[in-house]
C-alpha cells in the first residue's frame, strides 16, 4: 500500500521535522517499512495539495487505500480533509481510502488525545497501531458547516468540513484569541491565557438541534476538553460542538453549558458572570479528570456538586446536526471554529451544521488506533 509521511514543521513547538527524522523514520526502518514519499508542508494550505499530488502519483485502482503518517496537529488534518472533499465535490471520481497514523506534534492534538486518552505525552500510539500485526481503524465522521448570510443578501454561503470539532461561543472565542498569541506562546499555555481573557463573556444566540436528537449521558469515550453545547435560551454560554468518538454511527455530540440553568444566576450582570466563571473552569477541569464534568450538578444554592439529584451543569445531545443563530448585537456569538480554523457568521445570518453521511460523500478517512 502506498505510504506518505507528511509533517508540518511549524505546528505545536515546531518539532515536526525532528520527530519525523528521529522517531518516525527509525521506527519504520525497524519494521522494514519504506515510505514512498516524505514531505514537509511549506506553507499554510499546502498539506491538502501534497496529499492530492501523492494520490495522483500513486493510483490505487479505484477503491484502493493509501497510508498517510501525519506528523502535525488538528489544523493540518483539517486542511487535508477539506482539500480532498473540495477536489472531489461534484464529481463521481472516487478517492482512495485514506488511512491515517496520527503523530501528535501540534498544540492541542484534540483528536489524538481523544483517541488515546492515556497517551501521556507519547505521540506514537497511532503509528504503533499501523505497525502492529492486526491494526484497528476508527472511521472519521465528518460534519459540514455552512455559514449562511441573511436571505436578503446576494453573497454566497461559505462551507467548511470539520473532522474533529465545530464550536461557537466560549470555545470559538478562546481559539480565536489564542491564534493571536501563537508567536509569543507556541505551547498550550496560550489557550489558558485566551481562556482567562474570555472568562466572563456570555453569548447571545438561539440554537436548534436537528433530528435525530437524543439526550445522552456523555460522550461515548472522551477525556479531552468538554465540548459545549447550544442553548435554546438567549445568553446560553459556551456552546461548542463535537463529533462522536468513536464514530460508530453518523452523529454529532453536542455539549452545552447554559448559565441560565444555574439556580443562583438571576441576571447577566458582571457579578453573576464573574461568579459563573469559576463554575465554567470546574467544568473544563472536570473534562480532564476522566470526564468528571458530566457528573457535575447544581445544588439548590447553585453550588456545583459531584453527585446528587440537581440539574446537570453540562448537557449532552447526540444529534444529526444543529443551527446557531447569533443575536445581531453580539459580535462574539458570530464566531465559529472548525477544527481550530475561525470563521465569522455574516450579520443577520446563521450557521448550519450537519453530519455527512459516509455513503453520501466519497472521502473516506480512518485513523489507526
Ligand atoms: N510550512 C508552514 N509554514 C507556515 N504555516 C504552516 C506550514 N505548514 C502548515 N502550516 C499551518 O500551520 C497551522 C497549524 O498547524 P496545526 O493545526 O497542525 O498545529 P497546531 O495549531 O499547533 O496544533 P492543534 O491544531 O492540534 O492545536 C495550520 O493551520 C497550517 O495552515
Amino acid at each position: 500500500m502506498p505510504l506518505l509521511v507528511l509533517y508540518n514543521p511549524v505546528s505545536g513547538s515546531a518539532s515536526g521535522k525532528q520527530i519525523t527524522e528521529h522517531r518516525v523514520l527509525p521506527l519504520l526502518a525497524e519494521h522494514h517499512k519504506i515510505a514512498d514519499q516524505i514531505s514537509s508542508t511549506e506553507h499554510a494550505g499546502h498539506a491538502g495539495q501534497l496529499v492530492l499530488d501523492f494520490i495522483d502519483a500513486h493510483p490505487t485502482d479505484g477503491e484502493g487505500t493509501l497510508d498517510v503518517i501525519l506528523v502535525s496537529g488538528d489544523g493540518t488534518l483539517h486542511e487535508i480533509v477539506n482539500a480532498l472533499h473540495d477536489a472531489r465535490a461534484g464529481t463521481d471520481k472516487a478517492l482512495p481510502k485514506i488511512r491515517l497514523a496520527l503523530v501528535a506534534a501540534g498544540t492541542a492534538n484534540a483528536l489524538y488525545s481523544s483517541l488515546f486518552p492515556s497517551a501521556a505525552g507519547s505521540p506514537l500510539f497511532s503509528l504503533a497501531a499501523l505497525l502492529s500485526p492486526s491494526p484497528h481503524l476508527v472511521s472519521l465522521t465528518l460534519a459540514l458547516t455552512t455559514l449562511l448570510p441573511p436571505s436578503s443578501h446576494q453573497t454566497a454561503p461559505t462551507s467548511v468540513i470539520s473532522a474533529v470539532v465545530t464550536s461557537t461561543s466560549l470555545h470559538a472565542s478562546i481559539l480565536h484569541d489564542s491564534e493571536t498569541l501563537r508567536q509569543q506562546m507556541p505551547g498550550i499555555e496560550r489557550f489558558k491565557v485566551a481562556a482567562q481573557q474570555n472568562a466572563t463573556r456570555w453569548y447571545a444566540a438561539r440554537a436548534h438541534l436537528l433530528p435525530p436528537v437524543q439526550r445522552s449521558k456523555g460522550p461515548l469515550r472522551t477525556s479531552s476538553p468538554p465540548s459545549t453545547s447550544t442553548g435554546s435560551s438567549p445568553r446560553s454560554a459556551s456552546p461548542r460542538l463535537r463529533r462522536a468518538h468513536p464514530p460508530s454511527e453518523d452523529a454529532i455530540d453536542v455539549v452545552v453549558v447554559r448559565p441560565s440553568r444555574d439556580p443562583s444566576v438571576r441576571d447577566a450582570g458582571e457579578e453573576a458572570r464573574a461568579r459563573f466563571a469559576d463554575k465554567a473552569w470546574k467544568v473544563l477541569g472536570g473534562a480532564y479528570e476522566d470526564g468528571k464534568h458530566v457528573r457535575l450538578r447544581y445544588n439548590v444554592d447553585g453550588e456545583i456538586v459531584e453527585e446528587g439529584d440537581g440539574v446537570p451543569v453540562v448537557e449532552y445531545f447526540r444529534v444529526g446536526g444543529w443551527e446557531w443563530i447569533p443575536d445581531e448585537a453580539d459580535e462574539r456569538a458570530h464566531l465559529v471554529c472548525a477544527d481550530g480554523a475561525i470563521f465569522t457568521i455574516p450579520k443577520g445570518g446563521r450557521a448550519s451544521s450537519q453530519v455527512l453521511s459516509r455513503t453520501s460523500h466519497n472521502v473516506d478517512f480512518a485513523v489507526y488506533t
